[in-house]
């Protein structure tokens, strides 16, 4: 059901934004290379999942309401209380080993969990890889009723088909991001903490030596 695809992925000139660094600038204007709500909502998604302790897949979602506030982020993890050190991380491919998917918390399902308004009713997620079908069964008793979401990678598999047929079922709508920005940096190493040349010059006090 990528039916909205087209329409919430364009980009209106006045809210195109890019990460380019501007060469210059004029502190009487707005910004026009600020980020859009959708590129900074799906980045949140992938910093979330820069926390994940996961070797080889590291997911992260983000959830906003109708006035696009945040009302929860999760990535996954071990349950709390399951140590990090302690639980497996592998993927544990031989019959009857121990592996981490017996154990991991997906993203999604942390993100809803971890709301911080009463409920997710009629929210968007953002996510960084498209649901399984046990986090579609989760999103869909959530109330939630728009997935966006990266990578489909796993189109081909057996969970994600049942997602598809549930979301398709419950009309969630469900379709994949193109980010308007290819790249965003956050670079701490750049902010000169003397001499704050990120920031506009203040203006300087008349008077200000008498
Ligand atoms: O919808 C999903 C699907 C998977 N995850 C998590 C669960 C695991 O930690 C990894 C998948 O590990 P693989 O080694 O790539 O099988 O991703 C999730 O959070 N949400």
């Amino acid at each position: 059901m990528d039916r909205r695809m087209d329409e919430l992925n364009s980009v209106k000139p006045a809210e195109a934004e890019n990460n380019s660094t501007q060469t210059s600038r004029d502190i009487n204007k707005k910004r026009d290379n600020y980020l859009s709500w959708k590129d900074y909502f799906m980045a949140i998604a992938f910093l979330a999942a820069k926390r994940s302790k996961d070797p080889c897949t590291q997911v992260g979602a983000c959830i906003i309401n109708k006035d696009k506030k945040i009302v929860g982020i999760g990535y996954n993890g071990m349950p709390t209380g399951c140590s990090d050190d302690e639980f497996p991380w592998n993927k544990g491919k031989v019959a009857g080993h121990d592996t981490k998917h017996l154990y991991v918390c997906h993203a999604e399902m942390n993100a809803i969990l971890n709301k911080n308004a009463a409920d997710v009713k009629n929210c968007t997620m953002y996510v960084a890889l498209f649901p399984c079908n046990e986090c579609a069964k989760i999103i869909i008793q959530s109330g939630i009723r728009e997935v966006v979401y990266m990578s489909d990678k796993r189109s081909h598999k057996v969970e994600t088909k049942a997602a598809k047929k549930m979301f398709d079922s419950a009309g969630i709508i469900y379709w994949q991001y193109t980010p308007q920005n290819p790249q965003i940096v956050i670079d701490f190493k750049e902010i000169d903490w003397d001499n704050m040349t990120q920031l506009p010059p203040s203006p300087v006090k008349q008077n200000e030596n008498i």
